[in-house]
């Protein structure tokens, strides 16, 4: 099942499911999902949460967070005029979200909402890397299980005189996988077809998911899969939601490709690196698309 740009995966399929996720990431590093799994009433419910918790007064979503990478709250005019978003950073470690839920003076049935439909994204995306390494000829990805993650409630608020322009830049996810519910009725998200250069809308398509690659699952697969460049367009003065889990790398370990996906026709692309210690980097020098992995690129091995 293809639709007309990125492709459509049923995580139903049967035949061959591990190697057409495979196929998906390394084509276009990017796919939409169907028969996930997550019932609809959760993805419509957690969307009004995410809309009211928007709507809250700064002061609220702002709270004691710290600025820097992990901060709870990034307010219009820091990414881009439009765009503001909250943040559950390592959402899956214990008291996260309930802590989040505090701070944000979440009602018991927004909090309920919050943690199922973030820990349905979270089971998602496990089952993904496991599919995934499967379809590599991989044992599995057990250490997925652990890894941090960010849970980002994403709302841009369009004007007239915002159509035509950006609401979110041009850039790649720095983790290892995320999925994202791009909002259900407003258009916008662009990515670039790797082998092209061009644009291409990825048009919502109620009930589904969008699975985006980042830097280190480039890095982790060796070079293979796409780590997708994205953006945001405003076609509509409207508000845009939308709701993101970003899976980032292994705890307390550095990020790097398994061995079986190294050997003398595939030499190892990058050094291992810390994912925290990259994010800095990345965020520091500016680099959205990945550009800082450049720094952690493995020496050619030398001809004897
Ligand atoms: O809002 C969207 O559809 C995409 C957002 C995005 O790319 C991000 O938060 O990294
Ligand atoms: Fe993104």
């Amino acid at each position: 099942m293809e639709t007309k740009g990125v492709p459509l995966i049923d995580m139903q399929d049967p035949h061959g499911l591990p190697e057409k996720l495979v196929k998906a990431c390394e084509e276009w590093g990017c796919f939409r999902v169907v028969n996930h799994g997550i019932p609809s009433t959760v993805l419509s419910e957690m969307k009004v949460v995410c809309r009211s918790l928007l709507d809250l007064p700064f002061k609220i979503k702002q709270g004691d967070s710290p600025p820097g990478p992990g901060q709870r709250y990034t307010p219009p005019y820091m990414a881009s005029p439009y765009f503001e978003g909250l943040n559950i950073y390592d959402m899956a470690s214990p008291g996260a979200v309930d802590d989040f839920c505090t701070q944000v003076h979440a009602s018991p049935h927004q909090r309920e909402i919050i943690l199922k439909h973030s820990q349905a994204l979270f089971e998602l995306a496990k089952d993904l890397g496991g599919k995934m390494a499967e379809g590599l000829g991989l044992g599995g990805l057990e250490a997925f299980q652990d890894w941090p993650c960010q849970f980002q409630m994403n709302k841009y608020n369009y004007s007239p005189e915002s159509v035509g322009s950006t609401g979110a830049v041009m850039h790649s996810d720095a983790g290892f996988i995320t999925i994202l519910q791009d909002d259900e009725l407003v258009n916008g998200l662009e990515v670039v077809n790797k082998f092209t250069g061009d644009l291409v809308s990825v048009d919502p398509i109620p009930g589904t998911l969008v699975i985006n690659i980042g830097d280190v699952g480039m890095v982790w697969s060796n070079g293979r899969f796409n780590n997708v460049k994205h953006r945001v367009q405003c076609y509509k003065a409207t508000v845009r939601i939308s709701i993101a889990l970003f899976v980032f790398g292994p705890r307390g370990k550095r990020v790097e490709a398994p061995s079986e996906l190294v050997d003398s026709e595939h030499p190892r692309l990058y050094n291992p690196f810390d994912f925290e210690a990259y994010r800095k980097l990345r965020h520091s020098t500016g680099s959205p698309t990945g550009e800082a992995l450049e720094l952690f690129r493995a020496a050619l091995p030398i001809d004897s």
